[in-house]
């Protein structure tokens, strides 16, 4: 459905196909976060059918993508506005606000209730929590209000492998809150470090992000900070039951690695920064969804060396 109000001197957007609707979803960023949700679940230690392994993944896919779809009707006006998010499916007209908050609202209702059927009752309030957490906590009141927006909104972002958990488990363990810690202490210097080299966005659209509102010199120095403390708590799984000595070892270098690009971030200024072009700060943040990727790998690994994870032994109540 296109929008009626382009003018005749505006082109016309085409008619939504198949493909707007999956980009309302953000599945690029959310492919991740139901990664980081599998392992959450594998890495728990009561073994799942695999056929409700499955099913709880595609109920926190579609609950993800429907955060992600409430999340663009509610900044329809702030992606109009930067140049990364100009495209997307409501500011060019492709899908119209209405359309996208009918998805969001209905996928959100459909992921919970075919979680709480498939899962249990704890994995399906987390979903809704999160759903709510970054639809209207962070998108409605947060990131247009303070510039730590993203530190307390990322809460969001680092619930999806407790869920994972809950399903197996029924409940919250300390790895999962571990696991939850790595996202979250993670989550600042991952978007400070895109922040720097898109502050003119942030500006234009006026949204209070750290360096639009504190400036360039503090964002470089938070950044830092939170590399230190996301040090050890990525390290800390490593000695609990869902780590070990693989895990340790290859966390190790990458976090090593992630400390030093902070510290490089941290040591020059904008001159510097301007010079090669931000060429550090986009290594950075490029290197960051690596590193979390890793991270959950690692969890994937040493779950499979457990042999834990799966099992056809209990089959699926719900069926
Ligand atoms: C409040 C928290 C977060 C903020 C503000 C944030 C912000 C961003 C932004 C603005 C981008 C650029 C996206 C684009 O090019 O359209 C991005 C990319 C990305 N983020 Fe985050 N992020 C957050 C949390 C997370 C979390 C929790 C994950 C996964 C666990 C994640 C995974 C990714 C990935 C995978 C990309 C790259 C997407 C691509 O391939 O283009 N982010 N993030
Ligand atoms: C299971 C479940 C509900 C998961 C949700 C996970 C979650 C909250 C991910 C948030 C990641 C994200 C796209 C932040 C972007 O911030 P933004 O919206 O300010 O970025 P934008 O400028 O690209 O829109």
């Amino acid at each position: 459905m296109t929008d009626a109000s382009w003018s005749e001197t505006t082109t016309p957007p085409r008619e939504a196909q198949f493909g707007d609707y999956v980009e309302l979803l953000k599945p690029r960023v959310m492919r991740l976060v139901i990664f980081t949700a599998a392992v959450g679940l594998i890495a728990a230690p009561v073994a799942v059918h695999p056929v409700i392994a499955v099913a709880t993944i595609l109920c926190i896919a579609v609950g993800a993508g429907a955060s992600g779809a409430l999340n663009m009707w509610w900044d329809a006006d702030i992606d109009a506005v930067m140049g990364r998010t100009a495209k997307r499916p409501i500011p060019s007209g492709r899908v119209t606000a209405d359309e996208a908050l009918a998805i969001g609202l209905a996928l959100s209702v459909l992921s919970v209730m075919f979680l709480f059927l498939f899962g249990n009752a704890v994995a399906a309030g987390l979903l809704a929590f999160t759903i709510f957490f970054y639809a209207v906590i962070y998108s409605m009141w947060l990131k247009r209000a303070t510039p730590q927006n993203i530190v307390i909104g990322g809460a969001a972002g680092a619930f999806p492998p407790m869920i994972g958990w809950a399903v197996a488990t029924g409940g919250v363990g300390i790895e999962s809150v571990l696991m939850f810690a790595l996202i979250f202490l993670w989550t600042p210097p991952h978007f400070w470090a895109l922040a720097l080299f898109r502050n003119d966005d942030y500006t234009n659209a006026a949204v209070p992000m750290l360096p639009v509102v504190a400036g360039t010199r503090v964002t470089r120095n938070q950044i830092l900070l939170y590399t230190l403390i996301l040090v050890p708590a990525a390290l800390a799984p490593a000695f609990t039951q869902v780590g070990g000595p693989l895990y340790f070892a290859v966390a190790a270098v990458l976090n090593a690695q992630f400390l030093w690009g902070a510290w490089r971030i941290w040591r020059r200024d904008d001159a510097a920064a301007a010079a090669d072009r931000f060429a550090v700060e986009k290594k950075f943040f490029g290197f960051s969804i690596l590193y979390l990727f890793l991270h959950f790998v690692l969890l994937l690994a040493e779950a499979v060396l457990r042999g834990v994870g799966l099992t056809l032994e209990t089959w699926p109540v719900v069926l």
